[in-house]
């Protein structure tokens, strides 16, 4: 039995947990409150974040990171994307010198424009065959459900990625494997900021062609980004790309399409944020995607309108006008 710490008692820390517990292993769970951790180990909930959901007996929990460490083999890390450097910063003395790293988090970091694999690379100094992502249509809720899903465990050393993917397949979680780190991040990030939009469209009162044509527009958009930073344009059909960005466009469930919603009716992001303690990443990040994009030279009108609506200086109804209205060009430019 491998013994795996996860850094994060929110949704997805806690559902990952199940996973992790269901395919064998020793799971500790670091968690920011202490009383989450207590009602973790106590009632063998986390009432908080997946309410009525039992957890295996191998899921405890913990808020010392130097307990929760303590001999594992690896980390998962599950906390809000715009934090973690500071996190892990306070978090890396207890790191052993070849645990392996594995971030959930679906978020680019404002300012240095970092991935979170490159964050983890950053503040611990770890080589990319202890860095690793797991990322697809993975709705913590579902999950937690036991629903069926597959996801992408990736890292630049495939071996790496293969022992990992024996670490979390569990009897309804089915992970593949891929050396595309770069793709699977930011795949994972920009599907949020195309929620956003498709919520704002769902908010407005639009139907299904509007989403759908905002979806496909978003898969293009993020595979334009993606493909120029050097990803594999497979990644963004697959499962870290189409996959999560249909499950997220679609799902009620999905903290950014709502949070995309709340402003199509008409909300502020300042309003939208009093309403919830759940991180929605693609809020901050539409903001990190652009400049991405930017510096990248690449045209991303989606992430642009989102950041514009989030920031306060259009509305929603301005943004799906403008996709409308904007200069006409062929499908594949
Ligand atoms: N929920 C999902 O379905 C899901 C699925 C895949 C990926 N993700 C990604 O996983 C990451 C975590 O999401 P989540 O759904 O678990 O979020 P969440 O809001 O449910 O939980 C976040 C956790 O981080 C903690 N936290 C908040 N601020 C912190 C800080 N400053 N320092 C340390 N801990 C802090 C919270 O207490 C909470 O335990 C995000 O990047 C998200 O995009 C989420
Ligand atoms: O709830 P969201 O919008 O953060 O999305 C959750 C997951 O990333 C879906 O794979």
């Amino acid at each position: 039995m491998s013994k795996i710490a996860v850094f994060g008692a929110g949704s997805w820390g806690t559902a990952f947990s199940m996973v992790l517990a269901d395919a064998g292993n020793d799971v500790t769970i670091w968690g920011r409150r202490e009383e989450v951790c207590a009602t973790i180990n106590e009632r063998r909930e986390n009432s908080d974040y997946l309410p009525g959901i039992a957890l295996p007996p191998t899921v405890t929990a913990t808020h010392d990171p130097e307990q929760a460490l303590a001999g594992a083999e690896a980390v998962v890390f599950a906390t809000p994307s715009q934090t973690f450097r500071q996190n892990l910063g306070e978090w890396k003395a207890f790191l052993s010198d070849d645990i392996v790293m594995i971030s959930l988090m679906k978020g680019v970091e404002l300012g240095t424009l970092s991935r979170m694999s490159e964050v983890m690379a950053d503040v611990t100094g770890a080589g990319p065959d202890r860095i690793a992502v797991v990322s697809g249509p993975n709705l913590a809720k579902e999950i937690a459900r036991r629903e069926p899903a597959a996801s992408v465990v990736a890292c630049a050393d495939e071996e790496v990625a293969k022992r990992l993917q024996a670490l979390c397949h569990s009897p309804s979680f089915r992970p593949y494997t891929s050396v595309d780190v770069l793709g699977c991040e930011l795949g994972g990030a920009y599907k949020n900021v195309v929620a956003l939009s498709v919520g704002m469209a769902v908010g407005l009162g639009f139907g299904d062609n509007t989403t759908a044509s905002v979806i496909t527009r978003g898969l293009a958009e993020t595979a334009r980004l993606a493909m120029a930073l050097g990803a594999n344009p497979l990644t963004l059909m697959g499962l870290a790309g189409l996959g999560d960005l249909v499950a997220t466009c679609s799902s009620p469930l999905s903290r950014n399409r709502t949070f995309g919603e709340k402003l199509g009716q008409g909300m502020t992001t300042d309003e939208i944020y009093a309403s919830t303690r759940q991180v929605a990443e693609g809020a901050k990040s539409c903001s990190s995607l652009l400049a991405l994009a930017q510096q990248t030279g690449i045209d991303a009108p989606i992430a642009e309108h989102v950041d514009a609506v989030v920031a306060g200086k259009i509305t929603a109804t301005d943004m799906m006008q403008s996709f409308v209205a904007r200069d006409t060009k062929a499908e594949t430019d």
